[in-house]
């Protein structure tokens, strides 16, 4: 079974990712891992702490001769920031006269409740293990999903469709939003320029009046067979695990399948995509293709062989520069709500985090359904799906 779990606090010595479950002999390529750790550091509107790091993934173990072997596989991502902390956060008693306290909760982070929950006197230790920091394991640990998935020549990427009220109006393309990949800087990885400046101009003045800006991300994955995820149980269905997957994200408020969200107020001639059957194979698996993908790929809890399509709401960042009232915990007098350094959009960097965990959940299902020990022997019990689904 895939499985991962991630440890490490955001200002604390480094970041870990276990991955265990990937079968032996999946290509591992180390450019690939940290050109994804780096695509979740860019994006416009990010705060000084990525200035501060350089993610790269120490791989120590579960990879050998540049293949997977079967193994658990750790990662460690060094926090460069460490050094300026390690006096303030130490793993022994250290000197109580260095503590650096959050004396007063943000509003929308989770700084009260988890005082609350775990009985801190501030929230120091609250934010920062729920510090959307944790997301940079998550990608790690995402990158050998993707490497896996490329096994099965099933791809995964993301744009963004919203910033605050900038939003992209058309339909990306796949290969759109694949080509951001690939792209040298990301402004705010939108498939559009246009759209792309007035999302910017939202960062902007969210910027210059000390506030915070949310919006939306779009995960899409590419080159799925029907078949993936089922209706026969609940917990099993294809929508519902992307859909945890997702929310699982800091600052994620809303996940969408498809058009979700419009569908609501349309009529059902309007929302589902009509069947048709074609001699070409044209969605790459089957004959029977769709002119429109508003269900988003996914049919009954089952992938249907059309592009699967998440979407991400995220709320604004909680920390403002200008920040909301909230009440001191050693006093209880109001208060101005603590601010530190931070960043003001993440939407580019959430969908990079987000393809990170659709990876997973569709890599996992992938191989509860095909199985193997090896690539090889995944690749050619996949080879015989596809046989099946061909020939259906
Ligand atoms: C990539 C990324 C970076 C983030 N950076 C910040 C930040 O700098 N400051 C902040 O207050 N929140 C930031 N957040 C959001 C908080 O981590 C999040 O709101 C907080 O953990 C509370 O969890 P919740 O929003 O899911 O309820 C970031 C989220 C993501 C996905
Ligand atoms: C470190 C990252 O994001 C951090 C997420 C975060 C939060 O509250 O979620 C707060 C900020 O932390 P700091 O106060 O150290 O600047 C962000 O920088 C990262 O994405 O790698």
């Amino acid at each position: 079974m895939l499985r991962f779990s991630t440890a490490g606090e955001s200002h604390g010595e480094s970041l870990i990712a276990l991955v265990s479950g990937l079968p032996a002999g999946v290509e591992v390529d180390q450019e690939f891992i940290d050109h994804e750790l780096w695509r979740r550091q860019r994006g416009y509107g990010r705060g000084g702490r990525m200035r501060i790091e350089s993610d790269t993934a120490h791989i120590l173990s579960g990879v050998r001769h540049g293949k997977t072997i079967g193994a658990p596989i750790a990662i460690e991502i060094e926090n460069r920031d460490w050094k300026n902390w390690t006096e303030v956060l130490p793993v022994g008693p250290g000197d109580p006269a260095k503590h650096k306290a959050v004396a007063s909760p943000r509003p929308g982070h989770a700084d009260l409740a988890g005082a609350l929950k775990y009985d801190f006197p501030d929230a120091r230790y609250v934010l920062e293990r729920a510090s959307a920091r944790e997301s940079t394991a998550r990608v790690a640990a995402g990158a050998f999903a993707k490497l896996l998935l490329k096994v099965l020549d099933i791809e995964v990427a993301s744009h963004v469709v919203r910033v605050g009220r900038a939003e992209l109006e058309r339909d990306a393309t796949w290969e759109e939003i694949a080509a951001l990949r690939d792209k040298e800087e990301i402004l705010l990885s939108c498939v559009d320029s246009e759209a792309e400046a007035r999302m910017k101009a939202e960062v902007d003045l969210a910027l210059r009046t000390g506030d915070s800006i949310g919006g939306i991300f779009e995960v899409v994955v590419h080159g799925a067979p029907a078949g993936i995820g089922t209706y026969a149980n609940w917990d099993e269905r294809l929508d519902g695990i992307l859909a945890q997957a997702v929310m699982s994200l800091q600052a994620v408020k809303a996940v969408e399948v498809g058009r979700g969200v419009t569908a609501a107020a349309s009529l059902g001639s309007e929302v589902h995509d009509a069947i048709a059957y074609s001699e070409n194979e044209s969605n790459g698996h089957t004959r029977f293709t769709r002119e429109r993908n508003n269900a988003g790929g996914i049919e009954g809890g089952v992938s249907n062989g059309e592009d699967i399509v998440v979407r991400g709401y995220l709320k604004p960042i909680s920390t403002l520069r200008r920040p909301l009232s909230s009440v001191a915990f050693d006093t209880r007098e109001v208060t101005k709500a603590a601010y530190e350094r931070s960043d003001v959009c993440v939407v580019p960097a959430a969908g990079v985090a987000a393809e990170s965990m659709v990876a997973l959940a569709i890599a996992k299902l992938a191989l509860e359904k095909f199985g193997g020990d090896s690539a090889g022997e995944l690749r050619r019990n996949y080879d015989g799906y596809l046989e099946q689904i061909r020939r259906f």
